[in-house]
């Protein structure tokens, strides 16, 4: 449905929605000819890692007159969750653009949200500034890092462990944040612990005719009910204001929700093995140590076996103050774009996290404003006029984040 009328930024933003680089097998080969292209037609330089053979970490870099300096990355992941085709009015891979009221677009694709469409304003505002002739201090890099939708395991998690990290000298790291319904654009300086935790129960199996004593059953309905009023507690935490009477929002409580539950071989056997498994995002405001032990102590008392799959022990959070050098530039070029802010903790799991544990400052944002939230949801969309003035907003963003605390 594309027009006449449609930008080239546009029509690039496109072409990229269009890879199908979509878990569990996300086609990165065509993400990584894409961004050479787009480093091609930049005249910057792209570099391709490979810390596991089939998901390359892509680094295009804009050199800056102070190379020395530590250097800002804009990242962004390339992968994106799967989709339920029939559930989408278009195909969630052909990148429709529907005409809306006064003339805008509605853009359709997996991925347009989460988070292509950060990636794709890096790219296009780099492309402005250098066609303004714009030099910048410090040395920027875009990186677009794969698996970021499963644990990052052999992006970005193995990555920082590296000597070509260590050589990119970072300084400060901008990555995704939610679309916002409302006015304020969401700066997240912090995220939530992500554990996945199976907890096991081994009982008596007999006869589904029988009274067995200590069965599977019995120990880990009561535990699993514990755990659900342990989130109930949190869900009305949610709902009671804060001491200074603000609104308490995903980031600044613990959820815990039962994701996956496993027993029973035949209806007339009582198992001898059943498990649960909760997905639980622990709040930087806690103790994590402290609610670890309170859930290892439930499990035990029940008689549960704990394994924990999935496991962050640092709540680092970026300050979001003049202490952080990088802050007061940040801030001053929203205030300049009249844009309100509303600092939040990351209510999911995102890179940020491995940036952050080695006390380098981060912060995510995501463009979008006045939109619905559709990330990993059916029909995802952003209205072109989000990314036309994304755009926009990084071009400010870009400078100032680049020349922060240089002379
Ligand atoms: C900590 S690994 C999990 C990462 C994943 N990220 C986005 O959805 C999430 O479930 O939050
Ligand atoms: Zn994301
Ligand atoms: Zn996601």
């Amino acid at each position: 449905m594309a027009s006449d009328n449609e930008p080239e930024s546009v029509k690039r933003f496109r072409e990229y929605l269009r890879i199908k680089s979509v878990q569990p097998k996300p086609d990165y080969e065509s993400c990584v000819v894409f961004l050479n292209k787009q480093a091609e037609e930049l005249g910057l330089p792209i570099k391709v890692y490979e810390c596991v053979k089939g998901k390359p970490i892509v680094i295009i870099t804009w050199e800056g007159k102070q190379p020395e300096l530590p250097t800002v990355v804009l990242n962004s992941h390339m992968d994106v969750v799967p989709v339920f085709p029939e559930e989408w009015e278009y195909d969630p891979f052909s990148a429709e653009r529907v005409p809306i009221d006064n003339g805008d677009y509605k853009i359709i694709a997996r991925g347009s949200q989460d988070m292509k469409i950060c990636g794709s304003c890096y790219l296009e505002a780099v492309r402005k500034l250098k066609a303004q002739g714009v030099k910048l201090e410090r040395t920027i890099h875009i990186a677009f890092v794969p698996d970021e939708e499963i644990g990052s395991v052999d992006g970005l998690e193995k990555f920082v462990k590296t000597e070509d990290y260590a050589k990119l000298n970072v300084g400060f790291f901008l990555d995704e944040g939610i679309a916002n319904p409302g006015d304020d654009l969401r700066v997240f300086y912090g995220e939530r612990a992500t554990w996945w935790v199976e907890f096991t129960a081994i009982g008596n199996a007999g006869h589904g005719s029988q009274f067995i004593e200590n069965t599977v059953g019995e120990k880990i309905v009561p535990f699993m009910n514990r755990m659900l009023d342990i989130r109930k507690e949190q869900q009305d935490l949610l709902n009671t204001p804060k001491s200074d009477g603000t609104k308490r929002t995903l980031g600044d409580v613990t959820t815990i929700n039962l994701t996956m539950l496993n027993a029973g071989v035949q209806a007339n056997v009582v198992p001898k093995k059943a498990s649960v498994v909760f997905d639980i995002r622990v709040t930087p405001h806690i103790s994590l140590n402290e609610f670890r032990t309170k859930i290892e102590s439930l499990a035990a008392e029940h008689g549960l076996e704990v394994n924990f799959k999935q496991y962050n022990d640092q709540a680092c959070v970026t300050s979001t103050d003049e202490t952080n050098p990088f802050w007061v530039p940040f801030e001053n070029v929203l205030k300049s774009f009249n844009i309100g802010i509303f600092k939040e903790v990351f209510p999911a799991g995102s890179d940020s996290r491995f940036i952050r544990s080695q006390g380098i400052p981060c912060l995510g944002i995501s463009p979008l404003r006045n939109l619905p939230v559709l990330l990993h949801d059916h029909n995802e969309y952003v209205r072109e006029s989000d990314f036309i003035e994304g755009i926009k907003l990084y071009t400010s963003l870009i400078p100032a984040l680049a020349n922060a605390g240089t002379k």
